[in-house]
């Protein structure tokens, strides 16, 4: 495919993100004439505010709590103080470093060509599409939506007129809040929770309507998750929304729908993300967003429309930044190549709590509902030799198998570095091989791969 006049592309991206920069690399490379248009930063949310600085605030919430735990270990370590101004920065310095890093990829480069400015769909032609990118009318004959989420602000009366945090805006907040009540308890609610508590704040979580928190997850899990957190000094309110929201003098007072009340001095909203397709145009090309504006798609992220592909958040299912990455090799294997990689995968993910949650496949719940056949496999980490050791006794191992095959249909790590130590049991999905390969092969002495050995025996 030969490169094409000024504003006249073989592929547009729209969004930097983490299914859009690879494959913008990889259809260049390919010879396709491309560009990429961000009309914020590149790297989108992972990269400026999701997965790289949450993870490093996290970190240094590890940290303290460590330093404080310190006399558990014979370490005299006296007056363990945070300076959260300096937390934030840390956080907020990994982050410029990973999007500079990206920033410098697209410098100067002709193709891929980074385009600034928001891009939305003015037409069709005879072979292709028209789109205006920040004032700019552009040509291309494909075009891949690739524009992420952001915050849904729920309906909760008067949250227009108070200020609260976001996963977009919690890092331009340098002050350490005092008392905080987090809406919602998923992924970003809870992750949160723990960090800022570390930090010193006192922390409320506004569960919802269910009662228990991460609510896709086993009872278990759900149960040990909030216990862990509750021994941490986290307080959760579940049952019921929030539906007021109100500021009076120095104070915030979050009213839920069964009458109970809470008070803080500041407010994170976590209450999930909503797909950026509502400024798109996509009416101009005849393209119908689904359910919650998420742009239905097949198993080779094909929309509806023909030259139109999705990927990441935008495509409805998992949202994760490893998914939206796998959507790249996807499109590039359905747009250069022979469709062979598809989004039929399994999909592990994690929670950054510490210990953290591991997880792959199906729950015992799902398992079961899918008429399934299961054995449950259960380790508790505070039988665990080197778990003992070091001190990271917390949580256990629940392993969902074939009772007939011994496949491994879904597992929770819920253990420190439980993130880690999940993928064994992931590479065994992919494998379709039985727990007994696990069983028969030999560990190390004293690891903590010797618990994902031992709940399966
Ligand atoms: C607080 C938080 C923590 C997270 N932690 C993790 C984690 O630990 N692990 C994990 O796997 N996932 C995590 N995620 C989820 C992960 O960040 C997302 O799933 C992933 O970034 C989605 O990638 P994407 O390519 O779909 O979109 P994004 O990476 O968000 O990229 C979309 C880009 O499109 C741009 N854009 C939007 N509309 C337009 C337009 N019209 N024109 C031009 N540009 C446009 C945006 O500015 C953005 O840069 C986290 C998310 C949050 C919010
Ligand atoms: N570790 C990770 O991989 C990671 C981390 C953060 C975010 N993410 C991604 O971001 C997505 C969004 O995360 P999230 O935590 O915002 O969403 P979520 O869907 O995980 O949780 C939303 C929560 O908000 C609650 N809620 C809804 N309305 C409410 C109201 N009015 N009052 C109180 N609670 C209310 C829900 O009951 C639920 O508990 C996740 O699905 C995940 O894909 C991933």
């Amino acid at each position: 495919m030969a490169a094409s006049a000024d504003n006249y592309y073989d592929a547009l991206i729209v969004g930097g993100g983490q299914a859009g920069i690879p494959l913008a690399y990889t259809l260049a490379a390919e010879g396709w004439s491309v560009a990429l248009a961000e009309r914020e930063q590149l790297g989108g949310s992972c990269v400026n505010f999701g997965c790289t600085p949450t993870k490093a605030a996290i970190a240094s919430a590890k940290v303290a709590h460590t330093a404080r735990r310190a006399g558990e270990f014979g370490v005299r370590v006296s007056g363990v103080s945070v300076d959260f101004a300096a937390v934030i920065e840390r956080a907020a310095g990994i982050s410029a470093t990973s999007r500079e890093g990206l920033e410098s990829g697209f410098a100067g480069a002709d193709n891929p060509r980074l385009l600034r400015g928001h891009a939305r769909f003015t037409g069709k032609t005879d072979d292709g599409f028209t789109l205006d990118v920040g004032g700019t009318s552009v040509e291309a004959r494909q075009v891949v939506i690739d524009t992420g989420s952001r915050t849904n602000v729920p309906p909760v009366e008067g949250l227009g007129e108070v200020e609260y945090l976001t996963a977009e805006s919690w890092l331009s907040r340098t002050e350490l809040p005092e008392r905080l009540v987090i809406l919602g308890g998923g992924y970003i609610g809870l992750e949160m929770a723990q960090f800022y508590r570390r930090m010193g704040s006192e922390v409320t979580v506004v569960i919802g309507s269910g009662d228990r928190v991460l609510a896709r997850e086993d009872d278990e899990v759900s149960e040990a998750m909030r216990a862990i957190l509750e021994d941490e000094g986290v307080g959760f309110l579940g049952g019921s929304r929030a539906e007021r929201v109100e500021r009076s003098g120095g104070e915030l007072a979050v009213t839920l729908g069964d009458g109970r009340e809470v008070r803080g001095t500041d407010l994170f909203v976590a209450t999930g993300r909503s797909p950026n397709t509502d400024e798109l145009g996509l009416e101009k090309i005849g393209l119908e967003a689904g359910k919650g504006g998420y742009i239905p798609v097949d198993e080779r992220l094909r929309t509806e429309v023909e030259g139109v592909w999705a990927a990441g958040d935008v495509r409805g299912g998992p949202m994760f930044t490893h998914t939206a990455y796998d959507d790249f090799r996807v499109l590039a294997s359905a747009m250069t190549s022979d469709g062979s990689h598809t989004t039929d995968r399994v999909v592990p993910y994690a929670v950054y709590t510490d210990p953290e949650l591991g997880r792959a496949g199906m729950t015992e719940r799902e398992a079961r509902e899918a008429g399934r056949e299961v054995e449950v496999l259960r380790f508790e980490m505070k039988n665990d030799g080197k778990s003992f050791e070091i001190g990271e006794t917390k949580g256990f191992i629940k392993v969902i198998a074939d009772a007939r095959t011994e496949e491994i249909l879904g597992c929770a790590v819920l253990a420190s570095e439980g993130a880690e130590l999940v993928h064994i049991y992931i590479d065994l999905m992919n494998a379709g091989a039985p727990t007994s390969v696990l069983r028969d092969a030999v560990h190390i002495h004293p690891t903590r791969a010797e618990a994902i050995q031992s709940a399966v025996s």
